[in-house]
């Protein structure tokens, strides 16, 4: 079985290793959407997206998308990220993860237009947050990295797809 990773992004390929094990492949593929997805709606296309072309492309059995984004509930602003898990045979599985308000300062320059990455990486005087522990990372104390966030969504994406196919 080949698993493709629409991402290069090493915190994606890296929490699908951790679930699959090395057959994994990370390509970087059109998510289809805006590059700062906002709203559940947005994230969840740009996650199955990314998942159909990397397994496409690819030509594995498996495509995995993993997508970040970023909601506004209640005039505060959300991390929201996605999962989605396509094969072969047509089945789409999708997972979200873990939700966490940001900082109002961070929320200003979002509405703006800015993007996730780049705010949070001024924001923590670090560069490429996005590839390292992630803002959920910076905003946990580290208690909780992207990797670790995204693992959990791949386990989600796993354990319901041996469900639907047992
Ligand atoms: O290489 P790809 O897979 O595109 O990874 P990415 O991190 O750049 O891209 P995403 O599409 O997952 O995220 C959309 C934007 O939001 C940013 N982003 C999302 N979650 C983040 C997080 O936890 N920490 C920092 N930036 C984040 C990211 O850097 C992008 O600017």
């Amino acid at each position: 079985m080949q698993i493709a990773v629409g991402s290069t992004n090493p915190v994606k390929v890296n929490a699908v290793i951790a679930c699959f094990g090395e057959a994994v492949e990370g390509i970087s593929v059109p998510s289809g959407v805006r590059e700062q997805p906002w709203g559940d709606e947005e994230t969840i296309v740009g996650a199955k997206q990314r998942a159909k072309a990397a397994m496409e492309q690819a030509k594995a059995t498996i495509g995995i998308g993993l997508e970040g984004g970023v909601q506004l509930i209640d005039d505060r602003l959300y991390l929201c990220n996605w999962g989605a898990l396509v094969d072969e045979g047509g089945m789409e599985i999708v997972a979200g993860g873990a939700r966490l308000p940001l900082p109002d300062e961070i929320k200003e320059k979002m509405v703006k237009g800015e993007e996730l990455g780049p705010v949070i990486s001024a924001f923590a005087n670090r560069s490429e947050v996005n590839k390292k522990e992630g803002a959920i990372g910076i905003f946990t104390n580290g208690a909780i990295t992207r990797t670790n966030m995204y693992k959990q969504i791949v386990e989600l994406l796993l354990g319901q797809y041996h469900f639907y196919t047992r």
